[in-house]
């Protein structure tokens, strides 16, 4: 529908740029086109700015040839199809308003007593009216905000400042993403650029608008619509193709090569590295001259300041403290991570190799935890500063090619390795080998290159630079070893200090803290893990062996106070059920604990004796609206009653502070004993 009523010549100059249109090519467009093809290539040469379009200089010579044969402006152009949405959203804005004028004269939302009787149906078209109203509010808000893009854009100084003065958003967005600052910037209006910086507009902001298809697909608008939106209403010099997601007014400036409005826009808090979705810097689109050295001297700024920042964020708030808000115990993995990364960010490290580390302990105690914690913390949640490679999947000989991917002439070549394809999205990741003492003894070759020059090649022969990555190794080999080995110190540990302050608790559970000593790493560790990897040189690579601990008993509280948190919060969010739980029930929930699955076991021991009541009361409608609910532990005469060992019980806590015990019968088979412990 929409593309029977765009004129015939703008389908045939739109098959220039959108490919979809090709079909729609005639021969006189042609001929017009092949002028332009060569200006095309010329242009391409001269101008390498990747997302400033490429048929610029092509779609240029075809508009002044039109220009000078009297023919249509681009805008006479699009007239026709302009008016056509414009009347259609005139008209929607039209009834909507008529309909809150009618209920203004009816008086429909008047106060209380203005009319002797009112119908049920008034009210509703009093309510009607008034979300009439408030529809038209907006649109008066976005109509400014409409309005104040179009003044941005043709360098109406004086109309922005009244537009602002009456309310108009300094930051309004285009429907389809960007703002007013970003169409100053790219259509070079350096008085605009100003008077919206000194209104308050941030210079930081980054465009909504991907690419045509991708906006058009998104917002399900034909691709010529949004092809002419964007050309009209922003700025014809960009490339239909190319992706703008995040680029700001400071990426426009410099595409639109305007040296004073970028100079503007660093003055007023521009941040020079900022990265387009595409992680590319303004300077990154700046042709050589006077607007690559601002660029790059601000930029030096930048990372000079960005740097002070970080490192006062860092001395404010500690890595070690950061991640023991995430990860219970196991101070000595934190503090060894912590350190080694540390040195890193302050430049004492050897920059030739990554970081290295082997992180050892039984499952489910935090290893994996610590790695996504690292993760985190050096790339701010980026999904692609996170690579998790399964070693298990690693173990034939011929599975190196997953891992690196082909050669050329084998299957699979074109895919690439499934390291290398994320490691080239992101050479500086956090990379996590989980169980690697799975992987053959060739992908392990592999790995040594890796660590050893901190590169790696692929399949088709490309080099991979990666010496800022951070690898870490997880296995479970002498889990057994080191869990036996830190009971035995921290038995000693708390005998010593049972000696000593018999009655001090908090010095008795501080030494639940035990360190591994290097005896142990040489004499049982080392031998274990030479036998296991068979290479010198592979542990010689290894930066920190760390050591992961079973849990003792105060980390076990912490955790199922962590975990039944979990599900107070999940009760009120989805159910609007407060849960509260005495301290007792804690260590019974401890006693769950099961050395060989770790923090895995404290979890299932949760759902099994907490939550599963939880669901089987609210199946059978036990649970009033909105109630308090109180988990104990049944007192011995209970339990002499159950016959069975301690188990949990769920109250309901009244107003006046009275309880109720609830009454919940055991699913299908009593013999199970669900909730019993
Ligand atoms: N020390 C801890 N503090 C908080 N949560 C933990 C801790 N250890 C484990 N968990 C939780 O237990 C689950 C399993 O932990 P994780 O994946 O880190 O285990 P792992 O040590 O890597 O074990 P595996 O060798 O089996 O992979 C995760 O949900 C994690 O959040």
């Amino acid at each position: 529908m929409l593309l029977s009523s765009v004129p015939k010549r703008m389908l045939m100059r739109r098959s220039r740029s959108l490919s979809p249109c090709r079909a729609l090519q005639t021969t006189g467009a042609d001929s017009s086109c092949s002028t332009g093809r060569q200006g095309l290539r010329e242009a391409v040469d001269a101008n390498r700015n990747p997302i400033v379009s490429t048929s610029r200089v092509s779609r240029k010579g075809i508009l002044s040839e039109e220009a000078s044969s009297g023919n249509v402006t681009p805008h006479m152009q699009y007239h026709h199809l302009a008016t056509r949405w414009l009347n259609n959203l005139q008209g929607r804005r039209s009834s909507w308003a008529a309909l809150a004028s009618k209920g203004r004269e009816n008086n429909y939302w008047e106060g209380a007593g203005s009319r002797e009787s009112r119908s049920s149906g008034f009210a509703t078209a009093g309510v009607l009216s008034a979300a009439a109203i408030a529809f038209c509010l907006k649109k008066d808000g976005d109509s400014k905000g409409d309005s104040l893009l179009q003044a941005a854009r043709t360098n109406s100084s004086e109309e922005v400042i009244r537009l602002l003065s009456e309310g108009a958003d300094v930051n309004h967005r285009h429907k389809m993403g960007w703002t007013p600052l970003m169409v100053a910037a790219m259509n070079r209006q350096h008085n605009v650029v100003k008077v919206l910086l000194e209104k308050g507009a941030d210079p930081n902001l980054g465009d909504d608008f991907s690419s045509v298809y991708e906006i058009s697909r998104q917002k399900s608008i034909h691709s010529l619509e949004v092809l002419v939106t964007r050309e009209d209403e922003f700025s014809s010099r960009l490339s239909s193709r190319a992706n703008f997601r995040g680029c700001t007014a400071l990426h426009y400036a410099v595409l639109a090569d305007d040296l004073a409005t970028a100079h503007t826009l660093l003055e007023a808090g521009a941040d020079p590295l900022q990265a387009n979705s595409q992680g590319h810097t303004a300077a990154q689109y700046a042709k050589d001259g006077p607007l690559q050295d601002l660029l790059k001297d601000w930029e030096t700024k930048g990372a000079e300041e960005r740097k002070k920042r970080e490192a006062e964020e860092r001395r404010r708030f500690p890595l070690e403290r950061r991640l023991k808000e995430h990860i219970i115990g196991q101070e000595g993995a934190i503090n060894t991570v912590a350190a080694a990364i540390r040195r890193k960010e302050n430049g004492w490290y050897d920059e030739e190799h990554p970081l290295v580390f082997l992180f050892l302990g039984s499952s489910g105690i935090g290893k994996t935890e610590l790695a996504k914690q690292v993760a985190r913390y050096m790339h701010k949640d980026i999904k692609k500063g996170f690579i998790r490679m399964d070693m298990s999947e690693f173990q034939e000989k011929h599975e190196v090619a997953k891992f690196i991917g082909s050669p050329p002439g084998y299957v699979g070549h074109e895919e690439g390795g499934q390291l290398t394809r994320r490691l080239r999205d992101c050479p500086n990741a956090v990379v996590l080998f989980d169980e690697v003492d799975k992987a053959h003894p060739d992908v392990l070759t592999i790995m040594l290159q890796l660590f050893d020059e901190g590169r790696l090649t692929d399949g088709k022969g490309k080099t991979i630079e990666c010496k800022d990555a951070i690898f870490i190794m997880t296995s479970n080999v002498a889990s057994e070893d080191i869990a036996q080995h830190a009971l035995h110190l921290r038995q000693e540990a708390q005998e010593l200090s049972r000696r000593r302050l018999a009655d001090n608790l908090e010095e008795v559970q501080k030494s639940s803290q035990v360190t591994i000593s290097k005896q142990f790493k040489d004499d049982v560790i080392r031998p274990i893990l030479k036998a296991q990897f068979r290479r010198d040189e592979f542990l010689g690579r290894i930066n920190e062996v760390v050591y992961f601990l079973p849990f003792c008993h105060t980390e076990l509280i912490q955790l199922i106070s962590k975990e039944l948190g979990f599900w107070a919060k999940k009760a009120k969010q989805r159910h609007n059920i407060t849960l509260l739980w005495d301290g007792p029930v804690l260590d019974l929930l401890a006693g769950g604990y099961n050395v060989h699955y770790g923090a895995r076991s404290i979890k299932h021991e949760v759902e099994r004796c907490v939550v599963n009541q939880l669901a089987a009361a609210h199946e059978q409608e036990l649970l009033p609206q909105g109630c308090t609910l109180r988990l104990c532990v049944a007192t011995g005469l209970e339990q002499e009653q159950g016959g069975a060992g301690p188990t949990l019980r769920l109250e309901v806590v009244g107003e006046d502070s009275s309880t109720r015990t609830l009454d919940i019968r055991p699913p299908l088979n009593p013999d199970q004993a669900a909730y019993t412990h």
